[in-house]
């Protein structure tokens, strides 16, 4: 695996990435790499590795004042201070990572920005965008298991950039160093959390060791 000081990323840089490595994300991650691990529990995988990640990336919300009376007397507690959020899972192995997502944020709304890449060339193809129409007021938390080139992270960042989005924050689970350098020099204000820094890519662009190809094994389309 990589280690976050070898990656020649700037104090700049190392300040928006934070590797989530929570004991029960490692666990939980191990299973998902490991070939055996079917469709269903790698489904299951991805949506509670979403969750633990969004409870991450979420730390910073700002909190307000809010008066709550209980059985017995009231008292000042906090909540939200009514920030809007959209998850943007790029597709299709983003979206295995939503429901997670959506589990603590229920009034998020979800964008989609299809990519595809090419198999040859590993550069991203767009397909399909469709973002909520007030996506520029909302915090977007980009979701996509793999960050491998950085190809099709750079390409969705862009994309919510020329919507006018100012925070922007990208969650994968599996990240090689080559994705984590891309989207950090692309992009001088996004925030990039993954549960995993892994050692390189293959000559075909997967990411070593790795976990195969995310959108297969969450589709059972290999
Ligand atoms: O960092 P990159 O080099 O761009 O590679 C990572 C991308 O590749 C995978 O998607 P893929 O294109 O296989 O599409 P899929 O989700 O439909 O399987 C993955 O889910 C990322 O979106
Ligand atoms: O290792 C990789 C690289 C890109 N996409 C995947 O699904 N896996
Ligand atoms: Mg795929």
């Amino acid at each position: 695996m990589a280690n976050v000081n070898n990656l020649g990323l700037t104090l700049e840089q190392l300040a928006r990435l934070t590797v989530v490595d929570h004991p029960l994300v490692q666990h939980k991650l191990s299973i998902l790499r490991d070939e055996q691990t079917g469709t269903k529990q790698f489904r299951d995988l991805v949506r509670e590795l979403a969750l633990f990640e969004g409870y991450e990336a979420t730390r910073d919300f700002e909190l307000e004042p809010v008066q709550v009376k209980t059985p017995l007397e009231e008292c000042t507690c906090q909540h939200l201070a009514g920030k809007k959020v959209a998850i943007v899972p790029i597709l299709r192995a983003g979206l295995g990572m939503v429901d997670g997502i959506l589990d603590l944020i229920p009034a998020a709304r979800v964008g989609h920005v299809g990519m595809e890449r090419d198999p040859k060339t590993h550069e991203p193809h767009e397909y399909y965008c469709k973002l909520p129409p007030d996506v520029e007021q909302r915090t977007c938390l980009i979701v996509d298991p793999m960050l491998a080139t950085g190809g099709s992270a750079t390409a969705a960042i862009q994309y919510l950039r020329d919507a006018g989005v100012r925070d922007i924050r990208l969650l994968v689970l599996v990240a090689a160093p080559e994705g984590v350098r891309a989207v950090l020099d692309f992009d001088p204000d996004v925030r990039l959390y993954t549960c995993a820094l892994d050692r390189e890519l293959n000559g075909s662009a997967y990411i070593l060791p790795g976990l195969g190809d995310a959108g297969d094994r969450i589709f059972g389309t290999r």
